[in-house]
């Protein structure tokens, strides 16, 4: 099972978000898309769930084009949560977790409850979702998209508005996921949750993907200090590394 990127250049407005990116990703593995704000990480990933429409190159699912799939197909097979995302209807949590089953037209129950449970949500399912803090109208919105049980679940910034123990939560039942075979893709500002918790990292700056193979070498100290301008080292064991700056 592979998403891939082959040669992918897109504009957005005037401005070239990505140009000339080729990656693969594989299933059963979580990849963290990191880089600076601007980057081209967001458009990374929406080009991966087949969102925006490539100026050359192209996205594709196996050996399909993304652009050539059936937006139901392509919403069934791999689901996309935003960085801003909002709410469109006033719903119960509850209601709004069983919109993930929209692409498969079916109740799914069980995948609905599991995502309540995955996300702690059992407390609030009755609670209207305009009466959410974000972290917990995060949490949801993330529910959303694991009932609908897609191949691949592509996250931008999951764990920005979660506190610490719903991260780790969330990045147990994301590592189950890959497990089970799910295509994990998150978009990570945190480079020590990309360093332990990813297989692959793929680093952007300025549009171009300057680093893509396992944490330990996409995010060491040469690539950090280029890419992000900063001097820094790894302390800790491997899967419980930290950080340290300056
Ligand atoms: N809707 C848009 N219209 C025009 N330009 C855009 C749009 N969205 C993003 N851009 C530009 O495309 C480039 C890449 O943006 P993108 O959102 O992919 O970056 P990012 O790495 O996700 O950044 P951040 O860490 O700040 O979220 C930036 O220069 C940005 O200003």
């Amino acid at each position: 099972m592979s998403l891939s990127a082959s040669d992918l250049t897109i504009r957005r407005g005037d401005v070239p978000a990505l140009t000339g990116v080729s990656t693969s990703l594989s299933g059963g593995s979580i990849t963290a898309i990191c880089g600076p704000n601007g980057a081209g990480k967001s458009t990374l990933l929406m080009a991966l769930a087949g969102l925006l429409e490539p100026s050359a190159g192209a996205a594709a699912l196996e050996a399909a084009s993304l652009a050539c799939l059936h937006p139901r197909v392509r919403a069934r097979r791999i689901g996309y949560l935003p960085q801003e995302a909002s709410v469109a209807w006033d719903v119960s949590v509850a209601n709004l977790v069983r919109l993930g089953r929209m692409p498969h037209r079916d109740r799914g129950e069980e995948a609905v409850e599991s995502a309540i449970t995955a996300l702690d949500l059992q407390p609030l399912r009755h609670r209207p979702a305009s009466q959410l803090s974000g972290g917990e109208k995060a949490r949801t919105l993330l529910a959303r998209v694991l009932a609908g049980e897609p191949e691949w679940i592509l996250a931008d910034e999951p764990l920005a508005a979660l506190d610490l123990g719903h991260q780790v939560t969330l990045l147990r039942h994301l590592r189950s996921a890959a497990n089970g075979g799910a295509g994990v893709v998150l978009v990570l500002h945190d480079l020590a949750q990309a360093m332990n918790h990813a297989d692959h990292v793929l680093v952007l700056k300025e549009g171009r993907l300057i680093a893509d193979g396992p944490p330990q070498d996409a995010l060491s100290s040469e690539i950090i200090a280029d890419v992000w301008g900063v001097t820094a080292r790894w302390l800790g064991e491997p899967g419980a590394r930290a950080l340290v700056t300056g």
